[in-house]
């Protein structure tokens, strides 16, 4: 179970967003994205995922090893909690659900629709179904934002213990979680240049 970037490259509205980026994550660690804002963090993680074609450059994916957990948190407003859980874990085929309430402090929750949700209990929800999914790999974009310290601490421990069982994460965030075996990719260096992207529009002019 390896996750292999190689000189990759990702576009977003038809620009090169960030070229070169290469990366391997193996069972057991954590790679934290950083960067400005707008330097392309999203555009990795959903090419990554799948949602969009690279632009370039090797990605090497294992197969069905792959969670997603966008800023977006999937969610069915009109399900309750465990129902939109069940929901997943019948689309995985796994057994989490219980697991999955325990560890994001969700069981008080579990019968509330969850529209009715606050903006951090959303986002735990949005947490607690990336580990219904039992994948390996857990690509993260913001996976804190609206969290308050002591879901950010049950967050942190969470990904700490999907470490520990052989898993990997590939998170954006701003935020230092305190994971001991998490390494740090700056993605400054990879900003597509300004020739890179007149290439770019040159062959749309060409080819579109
Ligand atoms: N539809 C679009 N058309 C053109 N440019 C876009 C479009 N969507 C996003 N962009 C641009 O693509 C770049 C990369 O965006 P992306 O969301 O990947 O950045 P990010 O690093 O995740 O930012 P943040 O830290 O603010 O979340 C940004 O400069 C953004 O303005």
């Amino acid at each position: 179970m390896e996750l292999l970037v190689k000189d990759l490259a990702v576009q977003r509205g038809g620009l090169t967003v960030l070229e070169g980026v290469s990366f391997s994550l193996a069972a057991g660690q954590a790679l934290v994205l950083r960067g400005a804002n707008g330097i392309g963090k999203t555009t990795l993680l959903r090419t990554i995922a799948g949602l969009q074609p690279k632009a370039a450059g090797e990605l090497n994916v294992p197969p069905e090893t792959l969670a997603y957990a966008s800023h977006a948190d999937g969610l069915k407003a009109t399900l309750s909690v465990q129902e939109n859980l069940r929901f997943w874990a019948s689309v995985y085929g796994t057994d989490l659900v219980e697991d999955a309430l325990q560890a994001m402090n969700l069981t008080a929750l579990r019968n509330r629709w969850a529209g009715s949700l606050s903006a951090g209990q959303k986002r735990r929800l949005g947490l607690a179904r990336l580990m219904v999914s039992g994948r390996a790999i857990w690509l993260l974009d913001e996976p804190t934002v609206s969290l308050d310290a002591a879901s950010v601490a049950l967050f942190a421990g969470v990904v700490q213990g999907h470490l520990a069982q052989g898993g990997a994460a590939l998170m954006a965030t701003h935020i230092d979680l305190g994971l001991a075996q998490a390494e740090t990719l700056d993605l400054t260096p990879y900003r597509a240049t300004a020739a890179t992207i007149r290439r770019t529009d040159a062959f749309q002019e060409a080819f579109l």
